[in-house]
């Protein structure tokens, strides 16, 4: 798929021959792996200046500054959870195409763990609380709260290797990483939730809301699954994410297709409820356009999203920076992938910081949501090497 989307482009470089060697990816600034193929990004051209993008608008400027790029270029990169800070978005040097079975080298070649902080986090469970009491006094019905973990190693993080197990654990999500300019930081991650595709004008999206861990039994992890798809509270909240992202997309696409029911998607470590919409999307916008069209959903903040915004703020005890962004590319003709960027880690040196969060309604448990985020925690606890033994799905 990504090679027909980049046929035109001058400088990938075909590797479809699966007795070369792996090629080393090691010093790559972006890799996205969906599909069962590979973006790698090498190298920094050119990054979008934020001031044009207040200027502009971030859609029109991206699309400004791609256009600006010789022929075959694509952008990159993240977009913060919170719209008013700065996305950090740039064009790499070249790009490859790659097919991801001849890129993993490292097997469970991981850091080993020496710590893990915040496992049991009283101070969410108390946000929790307090956002339960709020969105019964009323001006709000749904906030997405989360939290964060630390997990350190007896050396530094290896972004590459801990893409490469998360690739291996999901993939059908989309694994990314991302190297910062700052502070030698990667993000890395593997999301299950597309927010906009486009090829060829048509745009997908595929919203998740409504989650259950998955068990070892299989026959238990079936019944999960059932449990899950039957849950009139979380069939509720799904709708409700739905019916906000029709609604926005209405501003960026038409001829809109949106399923009744949702489907279940499973991850290596949770299920979810999941609708993909189809629709097509207005010439001259890009991928880009359409998934800030509907950041941040429900699904990651909450309902109003002003008041909800207003309500992480206060709740959660520090900025969430890119967790609950958007991470992904888009080419000269606005093609590209944004997915929600969660199931995540920031890597600086020997310290990974994990974000996880959960959709807190009237009717929610403290307690049982403190569980759900330590549920989606474990897809990158096991591909740090914490837990690894419950990642074989
Ligand atoms: C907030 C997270 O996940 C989001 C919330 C979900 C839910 O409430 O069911 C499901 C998928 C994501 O949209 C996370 O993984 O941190």
């Amino acid at each position: 798929m990504k090679t027909q989307l980049l046929e035109s482009h001058h400088e990938v470089i075909a590797n479809e021959d699966p007795s070369a060697p792996a090629p080393r990816t090691e010093a790559a600034t972006f890799r996205f792996a969906s599909y069962g193929r590979a973006l790698i990004g090498h190298g920094t051209k050119a990054i979008l200046d934020v001031e044009r993008a207040r200027r502009l608008g971030l859609g029109p400027a991206a699309r400004q500054l791609l256009a600006e790029q010789p022929q075959g270029s694509i952008l990159a990169g993240v977009v913060p959870f919170d719209r008013s800070a700065d996305p950090y978005l740039f064009v790499p040097q070249n790009v490859e195409d790659l097919p991801m079975r001849g890129l993993m080298h490292y097997g469970n070649d991981t850091s080993t763990v020496t710590e893990v902080v915040g496992e049991y986090n009283p101070t969410f469970i108390c946000a929790a609380g307090a956002a339960i009491d709020q969105i019964k006094t009323g001006g709000v019905e749904k906030v997405v709260l989360a939290r964060s973990l630390e997990v350190f190693a007896d050396e530094d993080w290896k972004p590459e290797a801990v893409w490469q197990q998360l690739y291996q654990q999901n993939p059908a999500g989309h694994s990314f990483t991302i190297s910062l300019p700052q502070d030698e930081t990667s993000i890395v991650g593997n999301s299950p939730e597309l927010i906009a595709g486009v090829r060829r004008g048509q745009l997908t999206s595929h919203p998740l809301a409504g989650s259950a861990p998955r068990l070892a039994n299989r026959t238990e992890d079936q019944m999960a699954a059932a449990v899950l798809a039957g849950s009139a509270k979380n069939l509720a909240e799904h709708a409700f994410v739905v019916q906000h992202i029709s609604q926005a997309l209405r501003s960026v696409a038409k001829d809109l297709i949106v399923p009744s029911l949702p489907d279940l998607l499973p991850t290596g470590q949770m299920w979810h409820l999941g609708t993909l919409i189809r629709a097509s999307l207005y010439k001259g916008l890009g991928s880009l356009d359409a998934a800030l069209a509907i950041h941040p959903t429900p699904a990651i903040c909450g309902s109003p999203t002003a008041v909800a915004q207003a309500l992480i703020s206060e709740l959660e005890p520090e900025d969430r920076g890119f967790y609950g962004g958007l991470v992904g590319w888009m080419n000269q003709d606005g093609e590209g992938e944004w997915a929600l960027l969660l199931r995540s880690a920031m890597l600086t040196g020997n310290r990974a910081k994990l974000h996880a969060g959960a959709g807190i309604v009237a009717d929610s448990d403290p307690f049982d949501e403190h569980s759900e985020t330590a549920a989606k925690f474990r897809t990158m606890l096991c591909a740090l090497g914490v837990d690894r033994e419950g990642s074989n799905r």
